[in-house]
């Protein structure tokens, strides 16, 4: 019995992991990963990293971010408590959905991931207070190698669903993208 349901968003290799709950009188069990059952949804590196965040404020966005190749990263993102509105923005030089966007809800109730896949910046905007992420990550973080985008460029044109209420400093200094920006070469 598959653990999983996996749905295509309309941009290659941006998924989302629907996890099926097997529940009983006590609550339930629902598997965050594995290994074989995803492969075939894209995921077919190992885990190296496991980040868990947490957002005190509804409103808040947090991105747009990556790493540039080689450093280049897939991740598994979990909401585990609250709403949030989860953006995968496809980044890949030679994509035909470069710098397009696609966004879904994560909930801790609805049992939904997202898989951003390498190539991609990652960003998204608590929907509620007190909102835990945790993420897989297929690549060791590399502070040298990050990069990140204005989640408020117009050329992006992101639909955030409020308003922003918070943003880091650093966030805040990311630039728009240029129209030199040809994308992210994932074979450099
Ligand atoms: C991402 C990251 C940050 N850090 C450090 C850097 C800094 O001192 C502190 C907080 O980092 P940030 O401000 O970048 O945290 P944050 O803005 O939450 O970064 C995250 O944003 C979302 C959108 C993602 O997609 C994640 O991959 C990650 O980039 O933690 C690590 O030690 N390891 C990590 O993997």
């Amino acid at each position: 019995m598959s653990r999983f349901t996996v749905t295509e968003t309309g941009i290659q290799d941006l998924r989302v992991i629907e996890r099926r709950r097997l529940g009983d009188e006590r609550g339930f069990l629902s598997r965050l990963f594995c290994a074989e059952e995803l492969a075939s949804a894209g995921w077919d590196q190992p885990v190296v990293q496991i980040n868990h965040t947490w957002t005190q404020a509804r409103g808040t966005v947090r991105g747009m971010h990556f790493q540039h190749p080689p450093h280049a990263e897939m991740k598994l993102v979990t909401c585990l408590r609250g709403r949030v509105w989860d953006v995968g923005l496809d980044l890949r030089a030679g994509s035909p959905t470069f710098l397009h966007w696609r966004a879904v809800e994560l909930s801790a109730d609805n049992g939904r991931a997202l898989l951003i896949p390498q190539g991609f910046a990652h960003g998204f905007q608590t929907l509620t207070d007190d909102c835990e992420l945790l993420y897989l990550h297929s690549a060791p973080y590399a502070a040298q190698a990050e990069g990140g985008l204005s989640a408020t460029d117009p050329t992006l044109g992101i639909e955030w669903p409020l308003p922003i209420a918070l943003q880091s400093a650093r966030d805040l200094r990311h630039p728009a993208v240029t129209e030199e920006f040809t994308g992210l070469d994932l074979h450099s």
